[in-house]
């Protein structure tokens, strides 16, 4: 026993003094960009040097900066594993990839190929290694190991482990959840491993029951993607779609963990720039809005408003009536539509034209007043006819048709047949009107749940209906508009950037910069200043080089259209799991959703373990599962030995005491109460405070703890969960799977029939 401590503290020994190695290399790569980036504003004096000479600095400047970033992002837990292969040889794996002074590798990044051994090697397929360890560290110290020797002898078939570093696992499964998902690029498994390194091409669908790590997989897919294909997704950008801001927030720490800040994050609601969705339509409207024939819906309506008048055409201007055939108008209209571009675009075409017209029609409007002025003389020598609009050329025409332009009358008229639309007038218009919808839409869409005030706000399903809208009227300026609006907000941050800039470099002491607004309006000068991913979120046009979705199985086919506009390569990775499909408008079989975009050119994952929820809580999920999508299987739980789910019978009003007793049992824990959608204002109401994930309690609907986890979590209603949606029985599953610890359900109801394993205490 001594000897094994002994062993023990002497690995631990030389683990330290390597890790401490590794560490000083960190440093000093600290200190070289640093100097590099002091190096950038010292060369050419502080504002000197042509335009170009600033760009390239600034271009530099930035890399610097970035570089600087990852190097402080990766401070803890700088390496956490080591693999021995049977020469004798060791290799470090961490978070960044590290070399000495002689440019010897020293540590290696958890991405490159060199490290996949330290993630797939098992005792049947070790893949020439003898050992695996993983260093568990505290700041800077060494605190733990824990080892793997490949031992293929001395191992009898049961010894064969499927979990990778099991104890590291389940030492990481067993820490209390903070409110925000961490990285666990410690202990990826292997199946998790073959999501991450999948190719950037084409498109990747992991399919997998609650718990099983897709969210945790795909974002690391985004690092190792960002690592691997460096040039190309830098300039293109990554986009993660995720199914609402609280999601987002409780993701956002992993990737800036990794090293990489340079993603875009957003929610379907979020893709149009200018509109911040949240709300969300009743599920008969949802479906509605979601169907694909809603792009025909949307063209029709758009065609709709380029109009031909019932009869001619007339403009009364000065007292003259400019009139313009009715077969004129349609004509123009056909025309126009002819060239096939865009509503506002070909309004262009449409106005030049119809102005040319009523320049004529003006000209005889004048000939025809003349020639009554001339006949009320009753002079017989004047009474011929004039041809004024015969001695029109076409310069003549031009020049008439800019001035009518200038005329209102003339610009209301011509706007009535063919106006310039916004996304938003549109689609408003179009939801507003039962008419038009009664017009537009196909026999057989029921448009009856889409009726509503012209002043509603925006729902997440309007959104796919404005980007639809914005592809046919034209590409917008949504873009510059939004530039606009930040231009100012932009200002205030640049210079607190600029500020940092030079507290972290220390140019301010240096006296090359003195004050942080000189250089942040030299940063301004580049493009605004603008990272790969602020001008693509600001760009709805924007072609990412990689999208990823979360919660795939949420979007409906018109979100699906959305979200394929933004990666016209189709290289995606679609995350998600069909038995979770909470919205009436979402996926039910992956094909159904991708095919329309990728005819079967999609590849599929499968994950089947479950990292959160323990056994005796999966076995409740389970009896849902059944019920509710009995074709798939349920994950097999890595957690055992958690506390038996229970069922309380007690009135709403008595929340707060299971809730504290619950706290009482988790010690250190957190806390989330999922209610009904109906219940939820006034379950909120009795936990003032409980809003924020960073707090230990906090009150969701199924809908926000999507993608959430807890480690207690109280399911209050259950039989309202099922009924409030036709999908109701998904939501129970999703709310039932979201504990890592410890389950209870409150009712005051009975409980559902799937429910009849807990049995309930008063
Ligand atoms: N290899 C791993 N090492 C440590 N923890 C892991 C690992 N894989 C998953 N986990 C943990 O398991 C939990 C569930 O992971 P995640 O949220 O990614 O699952 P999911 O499949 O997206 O679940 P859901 O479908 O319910 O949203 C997270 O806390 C995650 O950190």
């Amino acid at each position: 026993m001594a000897n094994r401590q002994d062993g023990l503290a002497e690995a631990l020994d030389n683990e330290q003094r390597t890790v401490q190695r590794l560490y000083a290399r960190l440093d000093a790569a600290r200190e070289r960009a640093q100097a590099a980036l002091r190096q950038v504003y010292a060369v050419g004096g502080a504002l000197g040097g042509s335009r170009q000479a600033m760009v390239e600095r600034e271009v530099a400047a930035s890399e610097q900066a970035r570089r600087l970033a990852q190097l402080n992002a990766v401070e803890r837990g700088l390496c956490f594993g080591r693999i021995d292969d049977s020469g004798g040889a060791s290799t470090y794996v961490g978070r960044i990839g590290l070399r000495d002074q002689d440019h010897e590798s020293v540590l290696i990044d958890w991405r490159a190929p060199a490290a996949r051994l330290f993630y797939v090697a098992t005792a049947t397929d070790p893949g020439g290694l003898v050992r695996r360890r993983h260093l568990h560290l505290k700041d800077r110290a060494v605190v733990g190991i824990d080892d793997e020797v490949f031992d293929l002898e001395g191992m009898s078939d049961g010894d064969r482990r499927t979990l990778v570093g099991e104890a590291a696992l389940l030492a990481a499964l067993r820490r209390g959840r903070t409110g925000r998902m961490a990285d666990v690029v410690a202990t990826i498994q292997i199946e998790q491993d073959r999501v991450i390194r999948s190719g950037l091409q084409g498109a990747l669908v992991v399919q997998g029951g609650p718990g099983t790590g897709k969210t945790v997989a795909a974002l690391h897919r985004a690092a190792y993607l960002l690592y691997t294909h460096r040039d190309t997704l830098e300039r293109r950008g990554v986009l993660v779609v995720g199914p609402n801001p609280m999601f987002l927030r409780y993701i956002g720490q992993v990737l800036p963990a990794l090293g990489e800040t340079q993603v875009v994050m957003a929610t379907v609601g979020e893709l149009f720039p200018g509109v911040r969705a949240v709300a969300a339509d009743p599920p008969v409207a949802a479906v509605v809005k979601g169907d694909l024939r809603m792009a025909e819906v949307v063209a029709a309506a758009v065609a709709d408003r380029q109009r031909v008048p019932a009869g001619d055409l007339e403009v009364e201007l000065d007292g003259l009536r400019l009139r313009v055939p009715h077969g004129v108008c349609a004509r123009l209209r056909e025309r126009a539509r002819s060239v096939r571009l865009p509503h506002n675009m070909a309004r262009k075409l449409y106005v030049t034209e119809l102005l040319k017209e009523l320049a004529r029609a003006e000209a005889r409007a004048l000939e025809e007043s003349l020639h009554l002025e001339e006949l009320a003389v009753d002079d017989p020598e004047l009474a011929e006819p004039l041809d004024l609009e015969g001695d029109l050329d076409e310069v003549d025409i031009a020049l008439a048709a800019e001035r009518l332009w200038g005329e209102e009358p003339v610009r209301r008229a011509v706007s009535e047949l063919w106006p310039e639309l916004t996304p938003q007038e549109l689609v408003a218009g179009l939801l507003s009107s039962p008419e038009t919808l009664w017009a537009v839409c196909p026999p057989g869409l029921d448009w009856t749940p889409l009726v509503r005030p012209r002043e509603s706000p925006w729902t997440v399903g309007d959104v796919p209906l404005l980007d639809e809208a914005a592809e046919l009227l034209g590409r917008d300026d949504s873009a510059d508009r939004v530039a606009a609006r930040r231009a100012g907000e932009e200002w205030a941050e640049q210079e607190l950037y600029a500020r940092e800039v030079l507290e972290t470099t220390g140019l301010l002491e240096g006296g090359v910069f003195e004050r942080a607004d000189v250089l942040a309006e030299r940063q301004a000068d580049d493009g605004g200043g603008l990272t790969t991913a602020e001008r693509a979120a600001a760009d709805r046009a924007w072609a990412y080089g990689h999208v990823i979705v979360d919660e795939a199985q949420e979007l409906s086919p018109m979100a699906w259209r959305t979200v394929i506009r933004r990666v016209p390569a189709r290289s995606l990775t679609v995350v998600g799991d069909l038995a979770q499909t909470g919205s009436a408008a979402g996926a039910r079989s992956w094909g159904e959703v991708l095919d329309p975009y990728l005819e079967g050119r999609w590849r599929e994952e499968r994950l089947l373990v479950n990292y959160r929820t323990p056994v005796e809580i999966m076995l409740v999920a389970a009896d849902v599962l059944a019920a509710v999508a009995p074709w798939q299987e349920p994950p097999e739980s890595v957690r055992d030995g958690g506390d038996e789910p229970r069922a309380v019978r007690l009135p709403v009003a008595e929340l707060p005491g299971l809730v504290a007793a619950e706290l009482a049992e988790l010690g250190e824990g957190r806390l989330g109460i999922i209610t009904p959608d109906a219940l939820h204002a006034g379950v909120a109401a009795l936990f003032p405070g409980a809003k924020d994930l960073d707090a230990p309690v906090v009150v969701l609907t199924v809908n926000q703890a999507k993608g959430l986890e807890f480690d207690g979590v109280v399911v209050v209603e259950p039989a309202g969960i099922l009924e409030q949606s036709p999908m109701g029985g998904h939501d129970l599953y999703v709310a039932v799977t979201r504990a890592t610890r410890r389950l209870t359900v409150a009712h005051e109801d009975d409980l559902p029939a799937m429910l009849s394993r807990l049995k309930s205490t008063m």
